[in-house]
């Protein structure tokens, strides 16, 4: 299989990432640790001011070193994952021959995109007292209030469903299944990373253009994910459900709402008995969900000014206290290896995924670090790349924002090609992809 996305490939995605976006998201970070220099004062007093110079100075190096092509560094910060980092660095050293170190420009993309996140954790985590800034709080929370006209109208959906939840067919149910599914699909367009940090949230209703959106899903296994629902409710009895749902979450903001709503929707209608969130240890990729962002949000729903949002918030929290819905993280999520590694690298993450009956992958980064972030032709079956990472039946929802994708039909990928040529990272696409260990 063709290497990697090596960056030294000019004028591909990977190239002009690291190249533009990289740097701008990095002055925007020290631009925000800046602005904060007052609340540092107010909490910390001078100590506070120091602790903001030298991140700041770290950062500043951090962006010289990247552009100016330097050696990856080992991390010095002492954090639990800093061992398992610094060994795929060594790693990373071992695949280049003779003494050659990996460079900003001369190493794969995923890799150095993850690594400047984590330098960025470091910048901060090596200053107290304000080691728990979080550099990318501010855009996510402006995100969140940006996305509110559409966060109360799906809520309101939700709601109305609530209703008459008991009475709906199964052929009602599909309906509503598929529609939460696509919303929280097209929730994935809301992240920051891809607009650098740039205001990218949703405007209108998300129901009201599923139907004409429904032509950009790339490939829609949603009937085959229904299926694998319905057979374990079938297998608990008709008000017995037995699935265990896992959602390995994505961007805070509008698309966390979106999955929230999905979670809520699969627990009331008894599709799902219990749902667990995977959700990031450090600030990630701009937007991604920390815990702290994952309650903050609970709480924000809850307290809206608006009946049918906070009862939504209302009942979350109840999923929360009552156990039926858990917030989980681990680091492996924050590292650079793609999943096919996870067994090995991280057996306990493994071993709590083998226990899920169905496992949601949002977003774009999940899909890349499930396929490998590889060249892989568009024909090759979503399940092949995933090489032996099979936890459980899986689904990635996506939409498209790196040039990799795999599970086209003969020419689509090439019809695409000519007809839009930046459909792969436009993210106007998407793909809804399952795979189960049960059925190869
Ligand atoms: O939030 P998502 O869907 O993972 O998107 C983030 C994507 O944006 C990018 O940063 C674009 O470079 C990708 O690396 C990443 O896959
Ligand atoms: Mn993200």
């Amino acid at each position: 299989m063709n290497n990697l996305f090596i960056i030294i490939y000019y004028r591909t995605f990977a190239y002009l990432t690291i190249r533009d976006r990289l740097p701008t998201i990095l002055t925007k970070v020290i631009d925000t640790i800046h602005r904060n220099k007052n609340k540092f004062f107010e909490e910390h007093g001078e100590e506070g001011v120091e602790a903001e110079k030298r991140a700041i100075s770290l950062l500043s190096k951090l962006r010289n070193e990247l552009q100016t092509d330097k050696p990856v560094l080992p991390l010095s910060d002492g954090l639990l994952d800093m061992e398992q980092w610094n060994q795929y660095v060594e790693r990373q050293q071992a695949l280049l021959d003779g003494d050659e170190a990996p460079s900003w420009f001369k190493s794969p993309w995923l890799y150095m995109e993850c690594y400047m996140y984590r330098r960025i954790q470091e910048s901060v985590k090596l200053n107290p007292p304000i080691c728990d800034f979080d550099v990318f709080e501010e855009g996510k929370t402006h995100s969140f209030f940006e996305s509110q006209q559409a966060i109360m109208a799906i809520c309101t959906y939700l709601q109305g469903l609530h209703k008459n939840m008991e009475d709906l067919s199964e052929e009602q149910l599909l309906e509503q299944f598929l529609k939460l599914l696509q919303v929280s699909l097209w929730g994935n367009k809301c992240d920051l990373s891809i607009s650098a940090g740039q205001d990218n949230s949703q405007k209108s209703s998300p129901i009201d253009s599923l139907e004409t959106l429904k032509h950009m899903i790339l490939v829609d296994d949603s009937r085959l994910v229904w299926s694998m629902l319905m057979n374990s409710r079938a297998a608990g009895g008709p008000v017995k459900p037995v699935a265990r749902v896992d959602i390995v979450l994505d961007n805070a903001g509008f698309e966390l709402v979106t999955d929230l709503v999905l979670a809520d929707f699969l627990v009331a209608s008894k599709l799902a008995s219990e749902i667990h969130f995977h959700g990031k240890c450090i600030p990630w990729f701009v937007s991604d969900t920390t815990r702290k962002d994952f309650e903050w949000t609970m709480r924000q729903v809850q307290s809206a000014n608006h009946k049918w949002m906070s009862k939504c918030g209302f009942q979350w929290q109840g999923y929360m206290k009552q156990g039926t819905w858990v917030y989980h993280d681990h680091p492996f999520w924050t590292l650079p290896h793609e999943f096919c590694d996870m067994s090995k690298d991280a057996p306990d993450l493994y071993a709590k995924l083998q226990k899920s009956d169905l496992i949601f992958f949002k977003g774009d980064l999940n899909y890349r670090k499930l396929t490998g972030d590889r060249r892989w032709d568009y024909t090759v079956s979503f399940n092949k790349v995933l090489r032996g990472f099979q936890p459980a039946p899986l689904c990635s929802l996506r939409t498209l924002k790196a040039d990799v994708q795999v599970g086209l039909r003969p020419g689509q990928g090439e019809k695409l090609t000519a007809t839009d040529p930046d459909w792969m990272t436009s993210g106007k696409y998407a793909v809804i992809q399952f795979s189960s260990p049960y059925n190869e």
